[in-house]
């Protein structure tokens, strides 16, 4: 790449006070960024940063607006993004650097002109490419409603039906009572014309065939009430994303034509018979929970853009922000203090791991949709989305609890600025908090994993062979010997050195699934049924084996694209520490099981080296953190906080914001209420 070339892609920063540690890099930053990216992924942002500097309507700040005028605003920009093509088929998971922005925007256009579509052309067929057209063109509005009141993560208990009826050849969709009413359905309180709706389907002989889903009409294409027979409304305000009107529908007996079923995997005929291309339930289901994975790869990247966000403005404020200092004439920057280090550059790594694994996945999960429409082996497509699946389901919580706890790091990193509301670090605080509950709650998806790992670590005690087509865990083959190493490193640096992270990383998994397998035959043994198994053996076991799973293939992917051969030796120098600092903080985290479990003798002294890595490693990064934190951070008018603007002029920024409110500075109206309370 000529350096010329990267000068038109990335623009370079305002100078200012952060230029003091920009010239300590030891890296290029606009290379960093572009393979990071990509040509095309840095020409994506380029394109929607310029649209909203560019477009009127985005200039506005609605956060001081009705609930009915976000909603509205935030319907009008996903009509402007769309009408100059910024759509997330197009744009995939690139269209996620809008939650930087706004992150309403996002989330309601990739429900309704990503994941919708997307369910009709994973899960139709030929008979729904005229609808699927009119999604595509917004004739159609779809939302995707699977949540009922009374369940959300355990689907089976939904109680919204569609009986087929042989004489209308017609479904007859029914809403028993207000308790399996669909409900947070983004897009549904106000907008949406259609819904994809999961529903028990019921044929003439009364069998239950479970969950399947439907395009359902919901409001009419001219008047937008609602059609006969759908009872349909808003939830209201929520903790945030208010532009997005969450909603509910009930349906009375209310009738649908035979072929509004998505039937890729199963169909009703004419004459009310079931048939599915799959003869195995569960492989039905193994393709489709394959093909629904899209969603949780795709909030891993949502994470990636709010700790991205996050830890720009953060590392920045503490670039320039000062405290104390060894000397009265010298005062330092808070971020050279060790503790605020030790705070603030794990988050800086785990931003670049999320990243980079966010980025990979939604990749992987596209070209796996891609083979399932054009109707590869079925078999190995199943087994493929099933680990798929698995790791889509300790990933996501994993990446949502990562970003969580870092913005709030962030938050308290920037002392009392961080809590004003113009520090932004609050609203990215609750508009990522959804990312731990929705496309599955995390405390019960994670439990997907484990029951998939499980079950290859059964096959594997019962000389099958594993099935790990995305090779995730093939390296189990291996575990007899992986359990007999012993942590033999001699130094701190050889102990924070890649290849012995990922090993200590490939020895966990192996002990969590030993001992958890143990711990299930034990309660087995007691005489407890399945149910209880499982819910008896999450807590430090299970669940940490699915963390420890996601923490694996997050290293194992970052350590994978410092591999490739792309990067010069400054880039891959500084990539190599960052992702070593990932590596260490979160084994670090993991102590007490290297010694329980006997891979580290007590006299091993792992805890100090390790420890004495991590100082080192947050020594060493402070160099390169500012730089690191640029091929992160989105332009100025959409970082929009004071503390985290490009030239590091913090205080500037903070007296323009307060000084542009005339009503910072005005007698308030009730000024007399004050006098009289003689305060
Ligand atoms: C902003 C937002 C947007 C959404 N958009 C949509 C949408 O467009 N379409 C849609 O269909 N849905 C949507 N949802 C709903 C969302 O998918 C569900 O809220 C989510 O799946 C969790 O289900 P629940 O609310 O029923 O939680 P519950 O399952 O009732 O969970 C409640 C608590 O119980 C715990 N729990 C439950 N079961 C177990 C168990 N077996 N073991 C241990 N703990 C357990 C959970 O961890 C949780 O803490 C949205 C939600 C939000 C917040």
């Amino acid at each position: 790449m000529r350096l010329s070339k990267l000068k038109d892609l990335i623009s370079d920063l305002p100078k200012g006070p952060l230029d003091k540690y920009r010239i300590r890099a030891r890296f290029n930053w606009k290379l960093l960024k572009f393979n990071l990216e990509g040509e095309e992924g840095i020409n994506y942002q380029n394109k929607i940063w310029s649209f909203i500097k560019d477009n009127s309507l985005f200039k506005e700040n609605y956060t001081s607006l009705t609930l009915d005028e976000s909603r509205r605003i935030c319907t009008a920009r996903i009509r402007a993004l769309l009408d100059n093509k910024i759509d997330p088929i197009t744009y995939r998971g690139w269209l996620n650097i809008l939650f930087q922005y706004d992150a309403s925007i996002p989330v309601k256009m990739s429900v309704m002109h990503g994941m919708v579509p997307n369910t009709i052309f994973t899960l139709g067929t030929e008979r729904h490419l005229d609808i699927l057209y009119k999604f595509s063109n917004q004739e159609y509005l779809g939302v995707f409603a699977l949540t009922e009141i009374s369940h959300g993560t355990n689907a089976k208990g939904m109680r919204t039906t569609a009986t087929y009826d042989v004489n209308r050849k017609t479904f007859c969709l029914h809403t028993p009572d207000f308790e399996a009413a669909k409900c947070w359905v983004g897009g549904l309180g106000k907008t949406a014309t259609h819904a994809i709706l999961f529903a028990q389907l019921i044929t003439p002989d009364k069998i239950n065939h479970g969950l399947h889903s439907f395009i359902v009409p919901i409001r009419d294409l001219d008047t937008h009430l609602p059609l006969p027979g759908v009872i349909v409304g808003d939830l209201g305000e929520k903790i945030a994303l208010n532009g997005v009107d969450n909603g509910f529908v009930m349906f009375n007996n209310y009738h649908i034509p035979r072929t509004y079923l998505l039937n890729r995997t199963a169909d009703v005929t004419e004459d009310g018979q079931y048939v599915s291309s799959f003869k195995d339930k569960n492989k039905r289901f193994g393709a489709s929970f394959g093909a629904l994975s899209i969603g949780r790869f795709n909030i891993t990247w949502i994470c990636s853009s709010f700790l991205s966000l996050a830890v720009v403005i953060a590392l920045r404020y503490c670039a320039v922000r000062k405290q104390f200092g060894p000397s009265e004439n010298e005062e330092w920057s808070v971020i050279e203090y060790q503790a605020q280090q030790a705070r603030l550059f794990p988050h800086l790594a785990s931003a670049y791991a999320v990243k980079i694994f966010s980025q990979k996945y939604c990749e992987i999960i596209s070209n796996f949709q891609m083979k399932l429409v054009s109707g590869e082996d079925r078999n190995k497509l199943h087994l493929e989305g099933i680990e798929l699946h698995a790791l889509s389901s300790a990933t996501k919580p994993l990446c949502s609890w990562i970003a969580r706890d870092a913005i709030q790091d962030c938050r308290e990193s920037c002392g009392g600025h961080g809590y004003l509301k113009m520090s932004r670090l609050g609203d990215i605080r609750a508009n990522h908090d959804a990312n731990c509950t929705y496309e599955g709650e995390n405390n019960v998806l994670i439990q997907q994993s484990s029951n998939w790992l499980l079950s290859q670590w059964s096959c594997l005690l019962n000389g099958k062979a594993i099935s790990s087509p995305l090779g995730t865990i093939d390296f189990l083959e291996d575990s007899k010997h992986i359990l007999k190493q012993k942590f033999n490193c001699r130094t701190a640096e050889e102990t924070i050195s890649l290849e012995n992270l990922l090993f200590s990383f490939k020895w966990l998994l192996c002990y969590y699934l030993e001992k958890t397998n143990k711990h299930v035959q034990d309660l087995r043994e007691k005489g407890y049924t399945d149910f209880m198994v499982r819910n008896d053996s999450q807590l430090f076991f299970a669940r940490t084996l699915s963390l420890v799973y996601g923490e694996y293939v997050l290293l194992k992917t970052f350590i994978d694209c410092i591999k490739e051969p792309i990067w010069r030796s400054e880039e891959y120098e500084v990539l190599v520490k960052l992702c070593s600092l990932f590596g260490s903080t979160t084994l670090e985290k993991r102590l007490v099981d290297l010694y329980a479990g006997g891979y580290a003798s007590v006299d091993s002294n792992i805890d100090d080296k390790l420890r004495r890595g991590i100082i080192i490693l947050c020594k060493d990064l402070l160099e390169d953190a500012v730089a690191l934190v640029d091929v992160l951070a989105p332009p100025d008018y959409i970082v929009n906080s004071p503390l985290g603007m490009g030239d590091g002029n913090v205080y500037k920024h903070i007296q323009e914001k307060i000084f542009e409110n005339k009503e910072n500075l005005e007698r308030p109206t009730w000024w007399r209420e004050i006098l009289s309370s003689k305060l």
